[in-house]
């Protein structure tokens, strides 16, 4: 959308252990962009995905997300880059032991954020963003599977991400509510903050056209087709 980069990679080879993933991988990413990432299984895309949220170290090449250098990261300084991003992965679900509002102040507290108004004032802001606040007091069992998707989002967009990363979003979704989850990225991402969306759902790439990374043969093209 606009020309200010919130992720550039250039020449970087990922590795998982010793075994070389991805090679040479050149990346832009510009803030407010929406792009779908795909690849087979086994191609990198949880790889490159790691090195964005700085849970994989890059080697050669250098990085940068969000203003932190993925060069010179440091352990320390990796929640702090993770601030920075909204994750909304499978394996990373709401507890179920708790209310959607409780479920969203954990995230604040765990934070930092200290003050009760204002830590409720963003759950309803957040709740507002994706048409849900009339459940606040729901416990996840009671939502249907894309209202918990529509949950999760909500509480990555908590702390005002540059970058939402999501990974299979509408994996467990049927094609009506998959569409609603894209759209609602899809608007996120119109008010400014980048969604990258890992997929192999090719219904949904042709519904919605935009920009596709691909992880193919041990490179990443960024800006690829489907046929
Ligand atoms: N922790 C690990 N240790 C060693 N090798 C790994 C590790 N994680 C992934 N790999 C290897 O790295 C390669 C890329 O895996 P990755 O998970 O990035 O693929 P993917 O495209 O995300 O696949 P999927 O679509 O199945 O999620 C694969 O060959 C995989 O076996």
């Amino acid at each position: 959308m606009t020309n200010q980069p919130v992720i550039t990679l250039r020449n970087v080879d990922v590795f998982q252990q010793k075994h070389l993933v991805l090679s040479n991988v050149d990346l832009t990413v510009n803030k407010g962009d929406f792009l779908f990432l795909i690849g087979q299984t086994g191609s990198g895309k949880s790889s490159l995905l790691k090195v964005i949220y700085g849970d994989l170290h890059i080697g050669n090449g250098n990085g940068e997300v969000a203003g932190f250098n993925l060069k010179t990261l440091a352990e320390k300084d990796v929640p702090f880059l993770r601030r920075k991003l909204g994750i909304v992965f499978q394996d990373f679900q709401l507890l179920t032991d708790r209310t959607v509002e409780k479920n969203l102040e954990f995230v604040l507290r765990s934070t930092g954020w200290k003050d009760a108004s204002l830590i409720a004032e963003r759950i309803k802001d957040v709740l507002d963003k994706v048409g849900l606040r009339s459940k606040i007091r729901k416990m996840p069992h009671e939502l249907s599977g894309g209202e918990q998707q529509r949950i999760v989002i909500a509480r990555a967009l908590l702390n005002n991400p540059e970058i939402i990363l999501a990974d299979e979003p509408t994996g467990n979704l049927d094609p009506e509510t998959s569409e609603e989850i894209v759209q609602l990225l899809l608007q996120i991402s119109s008010m400014g903050t980048t969604v990258i969306m890992a997929t192999h759902n090719y219904q949904i790439i042709k519904t919605f056209p935009s920009r596709i990374i691909k992880c193919e043969g041990g490179v990443v093209h960024q800006d690829a087709t489907i046929v």
